[in-house]
């Protein structure tokens, strides 16, 4: 089956989302970082890329629509937010007017109902888009990586996924000469096709692949930047094991799988703290990305991600990616230090 009217959709809403997030966040305010409940910070970007993309995603496909996304309007709602949802309002009005393709002036209610058509639970049955509109909020705050991440859910399967990358440079972050290189990264695969990527300005896309890399001593590693996602000192001792020895290269979001697709490292690991749990819309996106492009993504017991059960990844400990030839070395890896861990408890 072919997704390519998706994957048009997807990449424009995605592209025109980035748009929306890079004015943003050159003129990132203080007042426009909100709090949610799990401390979080979510700003006017995430939620207008949220809107935006639902927006256009409804235009494209009116009649079959579910939406698993991560923002909800609740804290929209309360009266002190008010002057955050006009300013929102307004950013996605003139992101939709700078498109041309849709004569709309939406008002702040079709907004805010925008971003709660994101609701649904997915699951193993029908159709789901997936979407994170900001992925790395930390990262976008401290003007470093983010990610506009767009997946479809085919029957509990990711069958496509668009990463819009503002901030990424367009050759390998690995050699990068100047802060003048020229950024801004769309990623985008569909099942049985791969991996593709283009400037965000839109001219022509070059088809990526993971490194080729054999030998663990070759490889570098990705990481997230913030500490508290991922434990650091883990995925050290992991490398040391491997024989890695360049220095982890700590990336904020799903900017993560766009490079290793393109292979400016060979790995990438993932090791939350105990007790917390992955959301879908963190990795469905990156996932195709990466496998499209050759790659392998497990959890750290060497299984496949599974999308099918709603909003939450239920896995075992963390998540590990890399090319055929190197995942044995790190699954291995992996597992000596996680059980040297757990003995020395
Ligand atoms: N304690 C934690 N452990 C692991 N991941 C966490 C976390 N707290 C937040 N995250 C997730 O990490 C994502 C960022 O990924 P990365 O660490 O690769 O930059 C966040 O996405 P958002 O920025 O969309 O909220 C959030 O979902
Ligand atoms: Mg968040
Ligand atoms: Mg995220
Ligand atoms: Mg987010």
């Amino acid at each position: 089956m072919s997704y390519d009217k998706e994957l048009a959709a997807a990449k424009k809403a995605a592209s025109l989302a980035a748009r929306l997030c890079q004015k943003v966040q050159k003129a990132l305010l203080q007042s426009d970082v909100q709090s949610k409940n799990d401390r979080s910070p979510v700003t006017v970007a995430d939620y207008g890329s949220q809107a935006l993309v639902s927006y256009v995603l409804q235009q494209e496909f009116p009649s079959e629509f579910s939406l698993v996304a991560e923002e909800d309007s609740k804290d929209l709602r309360k009266d002190a937010a008010q002057e955050l949802v006009e300013r929102m309002t307004k950013l996605v009005n003139d992101s939709l007017a700078s498109d041309g393709s849709y004569s709309v002036t939406l008002s702040t209610e079709d907004i805010l109902k925008f971003i709660d058509s994101g609701k649904s639970e997915g699951g193993p049955e029908g159709r789901h888009w997936v979407l994170d509109p900001i992925d790395g909020t930390k990262g976008f705050l401290r003007g470093g990586q983010y990610a506009i991440a767009l997946a479809l859910l085919d029957r509990g399967k990711v069958v496509l996924g668009v990463l819009a990358c503002p901030n990424l440079p367009l050759t390998s972050i690995r050699d990068q000469q100047s802060p003048n290189d020229e950024v801004g990264c769309l990623f985008f695969a569909e099942i049985g096709g791969g991996t593709y990527m283009q400037p965000l300005d839109g001219s022509s896309a070059v088809k990526v692949q993971v490194t080729a890399v054999e030998n663990p001593e070759e490889a570098s590693f990705f990481e997230s930047y913030e500490a508290l996602h991922s434990k650091h000192d883990l995925s050290s001792s992991i490398a040391e094991k491997l024989g890695i020895k360049a220095p982890p290269v700590r990336i904020d979001s799903q900017a993560k799988y766009g490079a290793l697709s393109r292979g400016d490292g060979a790995i990438y690991m993932r090791l939350p703290r105990e007790g917390y749990r992955e959301k879908i819309w963190d990795h469905a996106a990156g996932c195709i990305v990466v496998t499209e492009a050759g790659g392998v993504v497990t959890d750290a017991a060497g299984n496949p991600l599974d999308f099918s059960r709603g909003k939450y990844l239920d896995l075992d400990t963390g998540i590990i990616v890399t090319n055929q030839k190197l995942m044995p070395l790190l699954f291995k890896a992996v597992r000596e230090s996680l059980e040297e861990k757990a003995s020395s408890l």
